[in-house]
């Protein structure tokens, strides 16, 4: 039977890239829509400025965009997708989970709380049962998960692939393209001809995140991981598609050879949207590249290439999709997550 699922902030950047991901979901059935008072009581087509890559849905672009508040979506619903900001979602996702609903969020607020899980399946399913504390500390029925900010989902998996040889010191400068700024983010005069040093909260993130989801879970708390992070954000002019350049310290000898070797073998899952390989390594040096390797599985897998040995650990370069894999696509494999391990 489909899983009734609906998409909080389904009028925005993310919501529109959420609603071409569910729209052809074998699993997922798209039953509500909801974004701010103004545009709550529309058709789908007359609130939302449609800016995907593919043509909107005739069966959405007909649906009634609803409040944002629980009593205005049906209860028959199993789960809800969350893009709004994060202060929106701050202020509205509690409620929603008390009143039983079980919330995928890509929103930044709450990330970091200690009962809530913040997961990348393929990287730490296990966190998912951190539900189970959060129930018990906050009675909710329903339930809270998230996924990353979308730069820390590009390099997080990479990382993933070396623990084998212990992770010390982590060193990750980012071009990020104007996409994770929303439509209306960067300005064509402030980003033309030009690069941004600078993206607010964005380097705590990379930095605080990667630890968490790379921690352990032992069935009652987190504890996340002691490697040593440290990242620089950069904007640059590219639409799609953020690329990092990574050097990483270990413990033990790292090659590049091996790090291809161990990035190319990390294993993807048996879900609908786990890309296989997770992890796609190319070999010629000038790879990836946003414009050429953002679609690569269907934008939810990880590029990387540029493996070399340097004074300061192994560097490489690796990019996702931050729209998909970074986003949207990010919420729907924890939605995946979520109905695979009977949460729904
Ligand atoms: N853009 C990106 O690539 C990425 C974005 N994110 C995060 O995802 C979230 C959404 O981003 P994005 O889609 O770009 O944002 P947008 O501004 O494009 O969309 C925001 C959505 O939230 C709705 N909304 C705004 N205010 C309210 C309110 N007070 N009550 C209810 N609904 C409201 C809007 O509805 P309406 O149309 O009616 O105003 C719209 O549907 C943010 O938290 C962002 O940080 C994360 C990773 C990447
Ligand atoms: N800050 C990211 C996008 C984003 O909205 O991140 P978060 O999900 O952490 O708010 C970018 O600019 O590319």
């Amino acid at each position: 039977m489909a899983v009734r699922v609906g998409v909080l902030g389904a009028t925005g950047a993310v919501g529109q890239r959420l609603i071409q991901l569910l729209d052809p979901h074998p699993k997922f059935e798209l039953a509500a829509l909801t974004a701010s008072d103004s545009s709550a009581g529309k058709t789908y087509r007359q609130a939302a400025k449609w800016r995907v890559d593919s043509p909107i849905p005739a069966d959405v672009a007909e649906m009634t965009v609803q409040a944002t508040e629980p009593d205005a979506i049906p209860n028959d619903i199993d789960l809800l997708f969350s893009s709004l900001p994060s202060s929106v979602g701050a202020a509205v996702e509690p409620g929603f989970c008390e009143a039983g609903y079980v919330v995928s969020s890509n929103s930044s607020n709450g990330r970091m709380d200690d009962d809530v899980p913040l997961v990348i399946p393929e990287i730490n399913a296990e966190h998912l049962d951190l539900l189970e504390v959060q129930r018990d500390e906050r009675g909710w029925d329903g339930a809270l998960i998230k996924n990353p900010n979308c730069s820390t989902i590009t390099f997080v998996p990479t990382l993933a692939a070396l623990t084998e040889f212990g992770l010390e010191k982590v060193h990750v400068s980012t071009l990020q393209a104007v996409s994770g700024a929303g439509y209306d983010g960067v300005s064509s005069m402030e980003i033309i001809d030009n690069a941004i040093p600078y993206i607010g909260s964005e380097e705590d993130k990379l930095e605080t995140e990667s630890r968490k989801l790379l921690g352990e879970f032992d069935g009652a708390s987190l504890t996340h991981n002691d490697v040593a992070v440290s990242a620089s954000c950069n904007r640059i002019p590219t639409i799609d598609g953020h690329l990092e350049n990574v050097w990483v310290e270990t413990e033990a000898e790292l090659d590049a050879a091996a790090a291809a070797e161990a990035m190319e073998a990390f294993p993807s899952l048996d879900l609908h949207s786990s890309p296989d390989p997770l992890i796609h390594v190319f070999d010629e040096p000038d790879r990836p590249q946003p414009r050429m390797d953002r679609t690569v599985g269907g934008g939810m897998a990880i590029a990387a290439g540029g493996m070399q040995e340097t004074p300061f650990g192994l560097q490489y370069n690796c990019l996702a999709h931050n729209t998909i894999r970074g986003a949207a696509g990010a919420s729907v494999l924890n939605g995946e997550l979520l109905a695979e391990n009977g949460y729904l």
